[in-house]
């Protein structure tokens, strides 16, 4: 049985190194011979990082398993995931099945009409409308930093930034405060995140094996099942609360948005309403948090950028009041170059969003005809890392985004490929709040430094090793605020 089945593993693999219409496109031989492989890089959080080296080795184009190829180059976001072509389904990792009423699981017409519905919620009136619950949010981030500042510790800024995304996306999709920032109180959603990147090793321990998955399902099925279900009612509970909540009917947040979709064809049922808001829950949060870390981290061991962001947003306000959405993206266009550049050298979403090309034909995807079936995705971390891309591309640079280095042919970094640099995809899947996402960013950075000089803690200052579980893994980085002099 043994020898019959290391026989069929050899001819799969000699067949899929030799004679499959993939074999032209180069790769490690290693992965597409033996696919388990690549799992046992996922379980040790280094997968992402090897995918950047193959990336580095073999260019562009990358065969990283029997139907797998990986892509860097700006034309491929266009191919993949762009508008004027039928769309690539998405990939789901095994057991993650498709859901409807879920926009992000949802199949194309669905999506359409998803998207239809919940766009209303991130226009430009409704941001508008927005800005002053957000505020309260930022008010009280500040408040706390400031006692922290007062007692001289460090802070892991972290839990400070996912306090406060949390705490503001759950008042805009629920209309509820979680007390995060004001009790200093964890929420499920949070828990949840911790959990399943503690859990991802395991979890892709079972994948390789049918016996462990049954072990697991065994040992652990029962509690897992039982937490999802409590999820399900809790989020359940404060999606219909909010739905049934008149006096909150034109609160301009995304809930009454996406209720003003009933009546009309598009409209989305309470259970879509339900599902999505749960969805937004993380979308908009650990995705902001995680940026505002990276940002944070890349800006104090850049000293240079740290002094001229600060000195912009002190220079160019006269008043901390003053500092809102509309004067923070007119003002500070170095402060947005750093945004850019953490979202560069730290996505938020550092993997390859899979897709599939179509049945029964071959897809042109940046030049080349990928054949029906094959998993294909830009690789965000590999892409935006790659010096093929870049100029100086491991390091920060904010000076690379300014309209004056990008319109200067005599800049190294002239010819840098921005376009291939979409840390909110890209096409008619991409991300609905991305503009909430750089205002909210704006305007915690600008208020944060506005308010407090910052200082690396000496233990955080390798934070940017640290490993990829599909999220980053984000160990504590601590940092000490201190009231601005003067
Ligand atoms: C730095 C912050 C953010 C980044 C880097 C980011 C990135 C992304 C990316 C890469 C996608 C595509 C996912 C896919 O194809 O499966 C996406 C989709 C999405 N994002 Fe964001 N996001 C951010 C903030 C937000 C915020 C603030 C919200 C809302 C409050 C949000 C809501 C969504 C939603 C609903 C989708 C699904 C869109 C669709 O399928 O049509 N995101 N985001």
């Amino acid at each position: 049985m043994t020898g019959l089945r290391v026989l069929r593993t050899t001819a799969t693999a000699i067949y899929n190194i030799y004679f499959h219409p993939l074999r032209k496109i180069p790769g490690p031989k290693l992965w597409i011979a033996l696919p388990l492989l690549k799992n046992l890089h996922m379980m040790g959080g280094h997968l992402d990082f090897k995918i950047r080296a193959h990336h580095e080795k073999y260019g562009d184009v990358v065969r990283f398993g029997p139907n797998e190829v990986g892509f860097i180059c700006p034309e491929a976001w266009k191919d993949i995931y762009g508008h004027g072509h039928a769309e690539l389904p998405k990939n789901f990792p095994k057991g993650t099945g498709m859901n409807d009423g879920n926009i992000v699981y949802s199949n194309a017409a669905n999506h359409f009409r998803l998207r239809r519905a919940m766009l209303p919620a991130f226009s430009d009136k409704a941001l508008r409308q927005q800005e002053p619950l957000i505020r309260v949010y930022v008010d009280l981030l500040m408040k706390r930093l400031g006692e922290v500042a007062d007692k001289g510790e460090s802070a892991n800024m972290i839990r400070w930034y996912n306090f406060t995304t949390f705490d503001l996306i759950a008042d805009l999709a629920y209309g509820e405060e979680l007390h995060g920032l004001a009790e200093g109180k964890s929420n499920m959603w949070i828990e949840n995140i911790e959990n399943l990147m503690k859990l991802m090793p395991i979890l892709v321990l079972v994948t390789i094996s049918p016996l462990l998955s049954k072990v697991l399902q065994f040992v652990a099925g029962p509690k897992i099942r039982k937490s999802q279900a409590k999820h399900r009612e809790a989020s359940e509970a404060m999606a219909m609360k909010r739905i049934n909540r008149k006096e909150q009917a034109d609160r301009g947040d995304f809930m009454d948005y996406m209720m003003r979709s009933r009546g009309e064809k598009h409209e989305m049922t309470d259970a879509e309403l339900i599902s999505n808001c749960d969805l937004l829950m993380i979308a908009g949060s650990e995705t902001t948090a995680s940026l505002l870390s990276g940002v944070t981290y890349w800006l104090l061991k850049t000293p240079r950028a740290l002094e001229k962001v600060t000195e912009e947003v002190r220079t160019m306000f006269e008043r901390e009041e003053d500092i809102d959405f509309k004067e923070a993206s007119a003002k500070l266009p170095y402060m947005l170059a750093c945004l850019d550049e953490a979202l560069r050298i730290f996505p938020s979403i550092p993997l390859s969003l899979s897709r599939q090309t179509l049945p029964g034909t071959a897809t042109p995807i940046a030049g080349m005809m990928i054949p029906e079936n094959t998993k294909v995705g830009v690789h965000q971390l590999s892409a935006f890392h790659s010096e093929r891309n870049f100029h100086r591309a491991k390091e920060f640079i904010p000076e690379r985004w300014l309209p004056e280095t990008t319109n200067d042919p005599s800049s190294p970094f002239y010819n840098d490929k921005r376009e291939v640099h979409k840390p909110f995809s890209f096409g008619p899947r991409d991300c609905i709040g991305r503009n909430l996402a750089y205002h909210e960013m704006r305007l915690i950075m600008a208020r944060l430094l506005w308010n407090f000089d910052l200082v690396l803690d000496e233990q955080s200052s390798n934070w940017h090793e640290q490993k990829i579980f599909g999220l980053w893994e984000k160990p504590p980085l601590m940092v000490f605020v201190k009231r601005k002099a003067g």
